[in-house]
């Protein structure tokens, strides 16, 4: 059984995961308003939250960022309608457990329920989440959780220049800068590194930056005494120390605070550390993998990231590449997913029409093999066929072409076939457009209905009922 809080402004949302969370024996709280949300969070512990991303007060960004400070132990799953994948990869990146996306699949919600609990109990000997819960279900603090059947490599030319890179790279004892979009397999690209390392067979430890509060990160990284600080009731280990021998990964390392650069400056440089509180340091041997979307020389260049620890971590650095540029491997991740996803909910999906993985190629996957895994293991929720068809894919990711022939060369060969296609599905083309102008006016006024209704020029109720059809 599960605690679990679900903070959504829309109450049939709320009243529905409620009845149906409650007869599936978890213990469910809502409310429809984010400030009752958090007053909720400060008085009890909760193990997930489900959380809409747009809500009236504030915005599901504000929650996490709350929850990780008050309760760092609570997980949070944030709820976005389909168009807003690149909000979900962005609070991905911030600490959020994972995205679910509307309309909500009551098996989907199950099913993450039960990967948020097995990742608890996983890293339930560590005292926060910061430890990066596998995507899979594995918790990342282990010697030997490589996902070596969760995992492909790809054999298009991409991926082949990518495991070149980590073969060369991987038995030395190299810092190494992994950079990439998130979803694209960073995470994954480290543990392959410890893996093929004289290190494998001792701990891989995974750290999220971006979930690690300013206050907490000392204590955890490098451990305290007893009676360092209020609260330090026993001696603790750090993270570091627990990572002895083996390798450390920290993602998202340009969200640290500056004064832990400076620890982690002084640990490289002389592989020691010191306990908060404590007198003596202690000798660390530990290999140091960092993962950064953003380009760290303009980190540097802007002052947020220490010059000296930048070319300490780049002794090496590899570009893990998006999935849209890994076109030729998209037909066999793409069943590489399915196949996980069938062994995962019990099914027995033979494979996808032939239509879905055209789609597939002409997608840009902003959210990357994250993404893609979930758009299939939703698709095979809601299939009653032998295979996946369109039908099954949000209609953004299947017109998502179609409103972007724009983005086309003039010269491109396709343009013709897709402006076609675009005229023949008017309507769609219609409404993308429709969705896409709302969208763009709610935004500019942070979601006021009645200044959106105003500049749009149409009543609050049209609106009102069109961000619903449109989920916005
Ligand atoms: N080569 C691969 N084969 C199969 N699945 C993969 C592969 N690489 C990544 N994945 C899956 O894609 C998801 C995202 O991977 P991962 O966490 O490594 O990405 P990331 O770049 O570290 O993301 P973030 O920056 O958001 O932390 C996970 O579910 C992971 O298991």
């Amino acid at each position: 059984m599960a605690h679990i809080l679900v903070i959504d402004d829309n109450l049939d949302i709320c009243q529905l995961l409620d009845r149906f969370l409650t007869k599936k024996g978890h213990n469910v709280q809502t409310t429809i308003s984010g400030k009752t949300g958090l007053d909720y969070i400060k008085k009890m512990k909760y193990d997930l939250i489900f959380c809409d991303f747009k809500l009236r007060e504030m915005d599901g960004r504000e929650i996490l960022q709350k929850v990780k400070e008050v309760s760092p132990n609570t997980q949070v799953v944030i709820i976005t309608g389909y168009a807003d994948v690149k909000i979900a990869v962005e609070v991905i990146k911030n600490g959020a457990f994972d995205y679910i996306t509307k309309p909500l699949i009551p098996d989907e919600i199950l099913l993450l329920i039960d990967r948020c609990m097995l990742a608890k109990k996983e890293s339930h000997s560590y005292s926060v989440n910061f430890l990066r819960p596998n995507d899979m279900g594995n918790s990342s603090n282990s010697s030997t959780n490589l996902p070596k059947d969760n995992y492909l490599r790809g054999i298009g030319k991409e991926s082949r220049k990518l495991y070149k890179e980590v073969q060369l790279v991987a038995p030395t004892n190299l810092s190494v800068v992994i950079y990439g979009e998130s979803g694209a397999g960073k995470e994954n690209i480290a543990k392959i590194i410890h893996e093929q390392s004289s290190r494998a067979g001792k701990p891989f430890i995974a750290i999220d930056c971006g979930a690690l509060t300013k206050e907490l990160a000392g204590s955890e990284l490098w451990g305290h005494e007893k009676g360092a600080f209020t609260g330090a009731h026993s001696d603790k280990a750090g993270q570091f120390e627990l990572a002895d021998g083996g390798t450390i990964f920290l993602d998202e390392i340009s969200n640290l605070s500056y004064e832990i650069q400076v620890g982690l400056l002084r640990l490289v440089q002389e592989r020691k550390l010191r306990r908060i509180g404590a007198s003596k340091d202690r000798s660390i041997d530990v290999r140091i993998l960092v993962a950064s979307n953003e380009d760290l020389r303009k980190s540097v260049q802007e002052g947020k990231f220490r010059e000296d620890l930048f070319f300490r971590f780049n002794e090496f650095s590899i570009t893990v590449p998006p999935l849209r540029e890994r076109k030729d491997d998209i037909a066999a991740f793409s069943k590489h997913f399915l196949e996980l996803a069938n062994e995962e909910l019990n099914k027995d999906l033979v494979g996808f029409d032939p239509d879905v993985l055209d789609v597939f190629l002409n997608y840009d996957w902003p959210g990357n093999l994250r993404e893609m895994r979930n758009v299939i293991r939703r698709a095979i929720l809601l299939s009653n066929g032998r295979t996946i068809s369109l039908s099954g894919l949000p209609p953004e990711v299947v017109y998502f072409r179609k409103f972007n022939f724009k983005e086309l060369d003039e010269d491109d060969p396709q343009l013709e076939t897709v402006r076609n296609d675009s005229y023949s599905s008017l309507k769609n083309a219609a409404a993308g457009a429709e969705a896409a102008i709302l969208r763009k006016v709610l935004e500019e006024v942070k979601y006021n209905r009645t200044k959106a209704a105003q500049r749009l020029g149409i009543d609050r109720k049209t609106l009102f009922n069109k961000m619903k059809q449109y989920d916005l």
